[in-house]
């Protein structure tokens, strides 16, 4: 029976390694993006996201974020471009974020912290489902957009308000008709590289496009989200204050730029 990670003392990332000693592996994810020296390379294609909000299924607390899951049985909602070769299907995005307004982003540029970040999970339409291509490679292409404190973001608030109905771990509520592009910002220059899932099981199945333009959001906004709570209905209670995993060593990876 395994114990459930989590973000604690107890559980937290440095001890995940035990239960997952992939932890330890060549290509962990998130990084420390030094923009300097980064490279930017003029072969990669622009990054082509095409949503369509009728593919929105629901929004769950999953215990160690929350998340809003897209219908995945059609080519509705991909991800092509930018690095990848091939039709990537969205299948949810979610949210990392820190007790303060301080931290919270699991990428970092330069050291710097953003006070959440938003990852849109896609996964590659070579394999029949998420589940197999999970595991892979070239399995997934994940999107990260950092959020900063700021003007509050109008396009956040439908998905604040559905939060008071997923308090708990494994509530879910439907939630219908959102294009996750409204939550983008202007550009969609990126950084990229090989990665992996950020939390366990932590697979090395992760494409990373991390943009470089961050989108904003407000102190009060991002409270919402440390409304939620990490533990099931009957269970101690436990708020889900911070749930970001701390950079990984880029162990001789290249991360490029689509920009100069
Ligand atoms: N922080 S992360 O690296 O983007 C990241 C980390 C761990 C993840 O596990 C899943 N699983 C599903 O989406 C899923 C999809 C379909 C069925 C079951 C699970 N997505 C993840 C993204
Ligand atoms: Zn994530």
């Amino acid at each position: 029976m395994s114990h459930c990670w989590g973000y604690g003392p107890k559980h937290g990332p440095a001890e995940w390694h035990r239960e997952f000693p992939i932890a330890n592996g060549n290509r962990q994810s998130p990084i420390d993006i030094v923009p300097s020296q980064a490279h930017h390379d003029p072969a990669l294609k622009p990054l082509s996201l095409q949503y369509d909000p009728k593919t929105t299924i629901d929004i769950l607390n999953n215990g160690h974020s929350f998340q809003v899951d897209f219908a995945d049985g059609t080519d509705s909602s991909t991800l092509k471009g930018g690095p990848v070769s091939g039709t990537y299907r969205l299948r949810q995005f979610h949210f990392h974020w820190g007790a303060n307004d301080h931290k919270g982003s699991e990428h970092t540029v330069a050291g710097k912290k953003y006070a959440s970040e938003l990852h849109l999970v896609h996964w590659n339409t070579k394999y029949p489902s998420f589940a197999e291509a999970v595991t892979k490679p070239d399995g997934l292409a994940v999107v990260g957009v950092f959020l900063k404190i700021g003007a509050p973001n109008n396009h956040l608030q439908r998905i604040l308000d559905a939060l008071s109905a997923i308090k708990l771990k494994n509530n879910q509520t439907a939630f219908s008709n959102f294009d996750p592009k409204i939550l983008l910002p202007g550009s969609l220059d990126f950084w990229t590289y090989d990665g992996s899932l950020t939390t366990p099981p932590l697979y090395e199945s992760v494409t990373w496009i991390v943009l470089k333009e961050p989108i904003t959001v407000s102190s009060s906004q991002i409270a919402h989200f440390r409304s939620l709570h990490s533990n099931a209905e009957g269970e101690p209670s436990c708020c889900m204050v911070e749930n970001f995993r701390p950079p990984q060593p880029l162990k001789g990876r290249v991360v490029r730029a689509s920009f100069k």
